[in-house]
């Protein structure tokens, strides 16, 4: 997935949070936003992922990974095209993606999205994967291994503590076969034994996603190539 912000802008009520950004991330690279508190990183990680539109310019979408292979089943009648995998079965094209249709292309972690706190860690992967469907070879029992949560499998997820939700928020994002991962303040609650995961499933499963990490800790964004300042748009 490549993403161009062209002149863009956000503001709320009066105040600018951002403007003027022109800036391309290019598919299967890694991004850091970074800035301090209240600087607007989380906005344009919302603008990125097109859950809020730009108050001036725009952002644009296009999904330039090879032909897809993979389950597209949904729950939210999604077109055929719905990206199952980011396995690769035929050449690369590039086409635009429609703002409506961005959140079929990528899954998203973040301290303000909730997840289903009546259901099991194991449901909820289920769940999950029943309309983004995880990469080849992995399963939500899988999944629950790799986070270390066997014991908690089917307790509910209200009972979990915050490092525990947290490891299942990564999970259900960095596990998707989608090829844009968005991630804010990706290790918050985590303790060390969380950021080495964290690291390691950035290492492991994330060959060819374009990767956009939203944070103000350095050992978050240790591996991304690219640094976005929100303070250079101000
Ligand atoms: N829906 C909204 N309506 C009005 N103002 C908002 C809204 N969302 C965010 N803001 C304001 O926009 C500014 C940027 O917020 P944002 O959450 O993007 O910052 P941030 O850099 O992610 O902060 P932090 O590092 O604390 O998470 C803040 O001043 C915030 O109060």
């Amino acid at each position: 997935m490549n993403i161009q912000l062209t002149d863009a802008g956000k503001r709320f009520n009066r105040d600018w949070i951002f403007r003027h950004i022109n800036f391309t991330f290019e598919a299967g690279q890694r991004y850091a936003i970074t800035g301090p508190n209240g600087s607007g990183k989380s906005t344009l990680l919302q603008v990125l992922a097109a859950s809020m539109e730009p108050s001036e310019g725009k952002c644009r979408w296009f999904n330039d990974m090879p032909a897809i292979s993979g389950s597209n089943t949904t729950i939210s009648g999604a077109a055929a095209n719905t990206p199952g995998n980011i396995t690769a079965t035929g050449p690369a094209e590039t086409k635009p993606v429609e703002a409506d249709h961005v959140f079929r292309y990528l899954t998203y972690a973040a301290p303000y999205l909730d997840i289903i706190e009546e259901m099991s860690a194991l449901e909820f992967l289920r769940f999950h994967s029943s309309f983004k469907p995880f990469q080849d070879g992995i399963t939500p029992e899988k999944i629950i291994t790799l986070l270390s949560l066997e014991k908690a499998a089917h307790k509910q997820i209200r009972y979990y503590s915050s490092g525990m939700k947290q490891r299942l928020k990564l999970g259900q994002a960095i596990f998707a076969g989608s090829p844009l991962l968005l991630l804010d303040e990706p290790c918050t609650n985590l303790d060390a034994a969380g950021y080495a995961l964290y690291h390691q499933l950035i290492t492991t499963y994330t060959a060819g996603k374009t990767i956009v990490v939203s944070s103000n800790d350095p050992q978050e964004y240790s591996f991304c190539q690219h640094h976005l300042s929100i303070l250079d748009y101000k």
